[in-house]
C-alpha cells in the first residue's frame, strides 16, 4: 500500500490461499479479499460454511443469502484487504452433480411462459427447474405442512353467492390500502433470500409492481440490499418496509428511520416469528451439503439446525412485546401494522394500542404448523370489530394460500382491505424472471375481472359478506374440493440413494 493507504499490488491467489484454516482464513468475494479469522464465531451461519471457502473465492455461495453491503456494513475495514488479481485465483473443479446437469435438461426443455396459464403453473414449473435448496427454501412450510395446505384449501371451503342483472360492464379493480391508491386488492409481501430463485432477486419483484402498479412490501432479510430495492422503484411507487425486530434497537431504530427517509410508507413489524419456524425440506438440503450444513452445532450458542433460514435470523428478538409498541410510534411517523396477526383478542389489543393494521397471517405456514389460515380468522375478526365499532379503526390485510383472484374476491367480501401474495411472484420470478413476474399479476388482473363480472360486481368497494357463504370455513374435516394442482407440487420423502419419481 503507497502512503494514503491505496492498494499499490493486487493480492494473489495463492496468497490468499495461505490463509485456509480457523487461525487464518481469508476469503474472496466479488473479487477483494476479506480476513473473517476474528468474524468466524460469529457468523449467524456458523464457521463451517466459511471454512468451507477458506483461502478460497466464497463469491457464489455469499451472493443469494447476503445483501452487497453487508461486508461493509458489518465487518471492520482492518479487515478489508484489498483487490485479487482473479486471473491469479484457481477456479474449483466443479464436482458433476447429476442433480445439477438434471435439472440443467429440465431448464432447457421447460414450457413457455405463455403455457402459464395461472399461478399454480408457475409453482409446478419452478419446482423442476429451481435449484433444490432454493426450491427448498421457497417451498417449505414448518412441520407437517398441514398450514401451508390449509392457507389456500380454507378458500375452498368459501363459495360465492353471486348477483345477476347488475350492469358489470366497467370494472374497476382499483382500491386504496393506508392511503396508497392501487390498482389491485394485492400486494408483493415479504419473501427473504430473493436470489436464491433468481440471480437478480427483489429487484425484479420491485418492476413487476412498478409495472402493474401494485405495492411492494420489502423484507429486512432481502438478498438486495435495501437501497438498492428503493432504488430500483420509479417516483411514486410505493413500497412498505417489513421488519424483522433486532435485539439491539438501536439497529432496529436506524433501518426504521432510514426506511422512512427513503419514503416507505408502511412498517410492518412481523411478530409471529419470535423464533423461525422447523422447516424440513429447507433443513434436508441443507444437511445433504454437509459442507456448508449450517446445522454445525459447534460455534456459539446460535441454534443452525434450521437451515439458512434460522442462521440468518438469529438477530430477531423474541422479548418483543405489546410494552414496545409505543417506542416505535415514537420513533417514526410510519404507519405501524402488525404482521402475523391469528387471533380475534390481539386484534382488538392493536386497535386499543393505536397501530393502524394488522395482517392476519401465519407466515405462510412456516412458523406454527396448525395455526389458522388468515381467511379463516379473518371471518372471526370482522364482525368482532364491527360489534365493538371499531372497524374504521384499523384495517385488517391476509396472506397465506392467495392462488386464484377467486381468493382475493372471498377476503375482500369478508372485510379484508387487501391480499398479501408471496410463493407465487418467487415462483414466477425463479422460473422466467421478470416476464414471470409480469405474467402472474397480469394474470391475477384477468381473473379479478372476471370474478366480479361474474358476481355481479363492478367496483372493489361493493363486495360485501352477504357475496359469500363462509359458514363451513372453520370446519376443518369437511371435504373440499381436492385441490389436484397444489397435491402435485408436493415433494415426496426422497432417500438419499433414491430418485425422484
Ligand atoms: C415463502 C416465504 C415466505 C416468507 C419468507 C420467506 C419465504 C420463502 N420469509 S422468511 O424467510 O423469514 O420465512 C419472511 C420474512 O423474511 N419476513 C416475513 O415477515 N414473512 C416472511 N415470509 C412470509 C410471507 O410474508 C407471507 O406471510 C407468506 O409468504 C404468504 O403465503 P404465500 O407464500 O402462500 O403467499
Amino acid at each position: 500500500r503507497d502512503s494514503n493507504d491505496t492498494q499499490k499490488v493486487k493480492l494473489t491467489g495463492e496468497q490468499v490461499a495461505e490463509h485456509n484454516s480457523k487461525d487464518s482464513c481469508w476469503v474472496i468475494v466479488h473479487g477483494r479479499a476479506y480476513d473473517v479469522t476474528e468474524f468466524l464465531p460469529e457468523h449467524p451461519g456458523g464457521p463451517k460454511i466459511i471454512l468451507k471457502y477458506a483461502g478460497k473465492d466464497a463469491t457464489e455461495e455469499f451472493e443469494p443469502i447476503h445483501p452487497p453491503d453487508t461486508l461493509d456494513k458489518y465487518l471492520d475495514k482492518k479487515y478489508h484487504l484489498g483487490e485479487v488479481d482473479m486471473k491469479t485465483v484457481e477456479q474449483e473443479e466443479k464436482e458433476v452433480d447429476p442433480d445439477e446437469e438434471e435439472r440443467q435438461k429440465r431448464v432447457e426443455t421447460m414450457p413457455i411462459l405463455e403455457q402459464c396459464y395461472n399461478l399454480m403453473d408457475f409453482e409446478h414449473v419452478a419446482r423442476r427447474v429451481m435449484k433444490k435448496t432454493a426450491w427448498a427454501y421457497y417451498s417449505s412450510g414448518a412441520d407437517d405442512e398441514i398450514t401451508m395446505r390449509e392457507n389456500h384449501a380454507a378458500f375452498h371451503k368459501i363459495w360465492f353467492r353471486p348477483r345477476i342483472l347488475v350492469d358489470v360492464e366497467n370494472i374497476d379493480t382499483s382500491t386504496t390500502m393506508l392511503g396508497t391508491k392501487t390498482d389491485m386488492p394485492f400486494y408483493v409481501t415479504a419473501t427473504a433470500l430473493g436470489k436464491l430463485g433468481n440471480p437478480e432477486g427483489e429487484v425484479l419483484l420491485t418492476r413487476g409492481a412498478r409495472k402493474h402498479n401494485v405495492i411492494q412490501m420489502i423484507p429486512t432479510l432481502a438478498s438486495c440490499s435495501f437501497d438498492e430495492i428503493v432504488d430500483a422503484a420509479e417516483d411514486g411507487q410505493v413500497q412498505w418496509l417489513q421488519l424483522y425486530v433486532n435485539k439491539d434497537r438501536e439497529v432496529t431504530k436506524r433501518i426504521v428511520q432510514h426506511a422512512e427517509k427513503r419514503g416507505c410508507k408502511g412498517l410492518f413489524i412481523t411478530v409471529d416469528a419470535p423464533q423461525l419456524g422447523r422447516r424440513e425440506k429447507d433443513m434436508r438440503t441443507k444437511f445433504q451439503d454437509v459442507g456448508s450444513n449450517v446445522q454445525s452445532s459447534g460455534g456459539n450458542d446460535v441454534d443452525r439446525s434450521q437451515g439458512a433460514a434460522r442462521a440468518i435470523s438469529s438477530f430477531i428478538d423474541p422479548s418483543l412485546s405489546w410494552k414496545d409498541i409505543p417506542w416505535f410510534q415514537s420513533i417514526t411517523k410510519m404507519p405501524i401494522i402488525l404482521k402475523g396477526v391469528q387471533r380475534v383478542e390481539d386484534v382488538i389489543k392493536a386497535v386499543e394500542a393505536g397501530v393502524q393494521g394488522v395482517v392476519l397471517s401465519n407466515h405462510g405456514g412456516r412458523q406454527l404448523d396448525t395455526a389458522p389460515s388468515g381467511v379463516e380468522v379473518l371471518a372471526q375478526v370482522m364482525p368482532a370489530l364491527r360489534e365493538r365499532g371499531m372497524q374504521d379503526k384499523i384495517e385488517v390485510f391476509i396472506d397465506g394460500g392467495i392462488r386464484r383472484a377467486s381468493d382475493i374476491v372471498k377476503a375482500l367480501c369478508l372485510g379484508a382491505t387487501g391480499v398479501g401474495i408471496g410463493r407465487p411472484f418467487l415462483y414466477a420470478m425463479s422460473a422466467y424472471g421478470l416476464p414471470g413476474v409480469d405474467r402472474a399479476m397480469q394474470l391475477l388482473k384477468d381473473e379479478m375481472e372476471m370474478n366480479m363480472r361474474l358476481i355481479g360486481v363492478a367496483k372493489v368497494s361493493e363486495l360485501n359478506p352477504t357475496l359469500v357463504d363462509a359458514r363451513s370455513l372453520h370446519l376443518h374435516t369437511t371435504t373440499v374440493p381436492e385441490d389436484t394442482l397444489g397435491r402435485r407440487v408436493y415433494d415426496p420423502l426422497v432417500g438419499p440413494k433414491e430418485k425422484a419419481a
